[in-house]
């Protein structure tokens, strides 16, 4: 591959594997290979954004961090996609849960992505995208999730440019539209999947509700968030 390493990744061709586990967090990414990869080897420190190829249950997989925001989960998907050969990115993230009956700890599946970001304005299209996840992921998502005794909510969610908002409604807005959970990346990657072919799904575990005051503390959002990884390293 001509263009590998890139500026922001310095795994060489044929490190990564064809499916990439994602959460923002880069620590998150070290915990879930130490945790669960086999022969773990890490392939990029570039800005410290770590990623690790191994092996779950016999299987070649990636995790990598994405950072925080549809800027920085762009560059890194994009790479990951049409540079890295890579099929599959499926983030793991964490999401304030917006919706009545969403609770802290509950996993989401995102269906669709809807966002406030002007992302998509690069593709010039003659109406408004819709960010949708890999229908394929999604299902077999959901049939694990039966299996794996994870019960998880399946919906659209909010993909935000702002973590804080200086428009105090816009929560209860996207809510009145049956949005479940708040986060920043999933439509930058399912728009990246599908400009390039490629497949994504974004899972999330709620950290807080911003509603009701329900929270996790960063050391749960790092490390707590086992049933949502175990889910996403059953699709590797
Ligand atoms: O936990 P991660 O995957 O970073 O996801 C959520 O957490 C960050 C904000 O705290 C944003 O990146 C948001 O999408
Ligand atoms: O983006 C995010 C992530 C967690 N909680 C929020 O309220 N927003």
């Amino acid at each position: 591959m001509p263009n590998v390493p890139t500026p922001h990744n310095g795994a060489k061709d044929g490190e990564i594997a064809k499916t990439v586990l994602m959460p923002g967090d880069p620590l998150r990414a070290k915990y879930i290979a130490e945790k669960y990869l086999k022969n773990a080897v890490c392939f990029n420190t570039v800005r410290n954004m770590l990623g690790f190829t191994g092996t779950y249950q016999g299987r070649p997989v990636s995790v990598m961090g994405g950072g925080m925001g549809m800027p920085s989960v762009g560059i890194y998907t994009y790479e990951l996609f049409n540079f890295y050969g890579v099929d599959n990115i499926i983030r793991v993230g964490s999401a304030g849960g917006i919706a009545d009956g969403v609770h802290v700890k509950d996993v989401v599946a995102a269906v669709g992505a809807c966002t406030d970001s002007n992302y998509a304005a690069q593709y010039r299209l003659p109406g408004t995208f819709a960010p949708t996840a890999d229908y394929g992921l999604l299902s077999r998502a959901v049939e694990n999730a039966k299996k794996l005794g994870i019960s998880a909510k399946v919906g659209n969610v909010l993909s935000s440019d702002a973590f804080y908002s200086d428009q105090e409604d816009a929560l209860k807005l996207w809510r009145k539209m049956g949005v479940l959970a708040v986060e920043m990346e999933a439509a930058a990657l399912y728009m990246n999947a599908a400009r390039a072919g490629k497949h994504a799904l974004c899972l999330l575990t709620i950290s807080d509700c911003p509603f009701t005051g329900e929270s996790l503390s960063a050391a749960e959002r790092e490390t707590g968030f086992t049933k949502m990884m175990e889910l996403a390293l059953s699709l590797a």
